[in-house]
């Protein structure tokens, strides 16, 4: 039987991931109006970054943002999954989703604590990481990057550009073909812009997350919804020309709901 919590992957429209940074943003306090921002742009997936953040601090930004989500979009804020980044401890006490990266909790370890439900990301950025990824079994998703050049993350490794990323991508377009079961699913992550947003799709990487360009832009709602939209316009231009994500066990996967675009309707 599949996995809740990767079930609930299959559920998301990851498209558009928005990864929050308070000192781009003007400070922790001022994360929670960007966050509903991102998510009226179209965001359908939230993690929330803070290096310098206490645990407790973090603690208070989930509720914070679960307060002001809950408030402005309803039983829809129930749609937006908010992930927090490395702090395995803030993940389990309010029960939010995690992300990891190589050298931090392992995966194996983050669903021992955290158990069945929630989900779980892991970042990769070589083919053999991605394999690794697929064999173990634990993870919900994958972030696969940098793609190119960042300065949020000041320890990122070379980027790999659309090539690196197509290397990535190589392992699990095997697995959707040759495995019977729902697989991770896969996020592009690291310098991602509007102009960078189709080539990245054309991968068929399912979603782009980003930093920079919604956290310190002057209008972050419109920065998401300038940057879904070209995401989805490579997307359709790859699966037109049959470049698309190859076919693969799905279970209920949700596209084109962003809550911007039901705002806006
Ligand atoms: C979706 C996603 N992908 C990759 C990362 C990077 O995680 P990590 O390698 O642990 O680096 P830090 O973000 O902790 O600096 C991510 N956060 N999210
Ligand atoms: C948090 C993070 N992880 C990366 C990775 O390669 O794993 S790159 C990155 C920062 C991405 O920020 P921006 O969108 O501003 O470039
Ligand atoms: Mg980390």
């Amino acid at each position: 039987m599949t996995r809740p919590s990767l079930r609930a992957a299959h559920e998301c429209d990851l498209r558009l991931y928005h990864v929050t940074d308070s000192a781009l943003s003007g400070g922790i306090g001022a994360v929670p109006a960007v966050v509903l921002a991102a998510v009226r742009g179209g965001a359908g997936m939230i993690q929330l970054r803070d290096k310098d953040a206490t645990d407790a601090d973090l603690v208070e930004l989930v509720e914070e943002c679960r307060r002001v989500l809950g408030a402005q979009l309803g039983a829809r804020a129930a749609q937006i999954p908010l992930v927090v980044d490395d702090r395995l401890a803030v993940a389990e006490q309010t029960r939010c989703h995690l992300h990891v990266g190589q050298d931090d909790a392992t995966p194996a370890y983050a669903r021992e604590v955290l158990g069945p439900d929630l989900m779980i990301g892991l970042s990769t950025g070589t083919p053999a990481q991605v394999r690794e990824a697929l064999a173990a079994g634990e993870a919900d998703l994958l972030g696969i990057g940098p793609i190119h050049s960042t300065a949020t993350k000041t320890d990122a490794a070379a980027p790999l550009g659309i090539d690196g990323l197509t290397a990535c991508l190589a392992p699990w377009h095997e697995a959707a073909r040759t495995v019977g079961s729902p697989l991770p699913r896969t996020v592009a992550i690291g310098g991602i812009d509007e102009t960078a947003a189709a080539p990245i799709a054309a991968t068929g990487v399912e979603g782009i997350c980003v930093v920079s360009q919604i956290a310190a832009a002057a209008d972050p709602q419109a920065a998401s919804a300038r940057l879904l939209a070209a995401f989805t316009r490579g997307a359709g231009q790859a699966s037109n020309s049959g470049r698309g994500p190859a076919g693969r066990p799905r279970i209920g996967h949700r596209i084109g709901h962003g809550i911007g675009q039901e705002d806006q309707a």
